[in-house]
């Protein structure tokens, strides 16, 4: 099982009345790919934040790849993140000022899992994604929008995660780079043999997924009086 949820509750400290998650159960098996759905403001990237340990359930618990992650410090929640999960957000949110290599060798460098021909990796990535090794020394605020969100699959994927966090990646792309974008996904999801959970409101790219679920048919949003 890669994700095992029981009566898990989250509200932000600023509205603690306001449950924002509120799941009863919910699981996921190791190699799924879950397309998560819903309107904006929904909860799909709070959902995604406590699936990474990025904020923590206010009750309930939350087992991730067999561990339940509610028991655990930030840091020791950050520690998992960079060892277990790869993320792929809307903004990219990579490091402007660093390149792409240094972008790619941070994570690597936050995942203590001992890895043999660490730079081998992160090259044969960089290449598989089709980024001109002219460009792996440019800081990433020179590279185009296609080019930043294919140094952050790298970014996610060089660590050969077992889960892959997937927040609007393909919101800020236009309909060739997004397909581009997806078709790569999956084929590097599948090479390291990640769960892949994927969170849009774009249902024109559900189709490619082995499960689609609406974020409202297992949340139920609750204002506490
Ligand atoms: N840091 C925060 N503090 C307080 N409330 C927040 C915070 N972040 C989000 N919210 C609230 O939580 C609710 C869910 O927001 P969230 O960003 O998870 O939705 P979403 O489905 O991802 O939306 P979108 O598709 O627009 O990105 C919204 O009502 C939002 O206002």
């Amino acid at each position: 099982m890669t994700i095992e949820i029981n009566a898990m509750q989250f509200a932000y400290a600023d509205a603690p009345n306001d449950l924002i998650i509120n799941i009863a159960n919910w699981r996921v098996n190791k190699g799924e790919q879950v397309f998560i759905h819903g309107p904006s403001g929904s909860g799909k990237s709070t959902f995604l934040k406590l699936l990474s340990g990025m904020q923590r359930p206010t009750q309930g618990s939350l087992n991730i790849l067999g561990t339940d992650i509610t028991r655990m410090s930030q840091a020791q929640r950050d520690q998992f993140r960079a060892q277990h999960v790869g993320q792929i957000f809307q903004q990219f949110n990579l490091i402007p000022y660093l390149n792409a290599l240094e972008n790619i060798e941070l994570a690597q460098y936050f995942c203590k899992r001992k890895q043999a021909n660490k730079r081998a990796a992160m090259e044969d990535l960089l290449t598989a994604l089709n980024i001109a090794q002219s460009d792996w020394r440019k800081t990433t605020d020179k590279l185009s929008l296609g080019q930043q969100q294919r140094v952050a699959i790298a970014r996610a994927l060089v660590n050969r995660p077992q889960l892959i966090i997937a927040d609007e990646p393909t919101s800020s792309l236009d309909q060739h780079n997004a397909d581009n974008f997806m078709q790569l996904l999956f084929s590097l999801a599948k090479e390291v043999e990640a769960t892949l959970l994927f969170a849009s409101h774009d249902m024109s790219l559900a189709d490619r997924f082995s499960r689609v679920e609406a974020l409202a048919d297992f949340n139920h949003q609750t204002e506490l009086s």
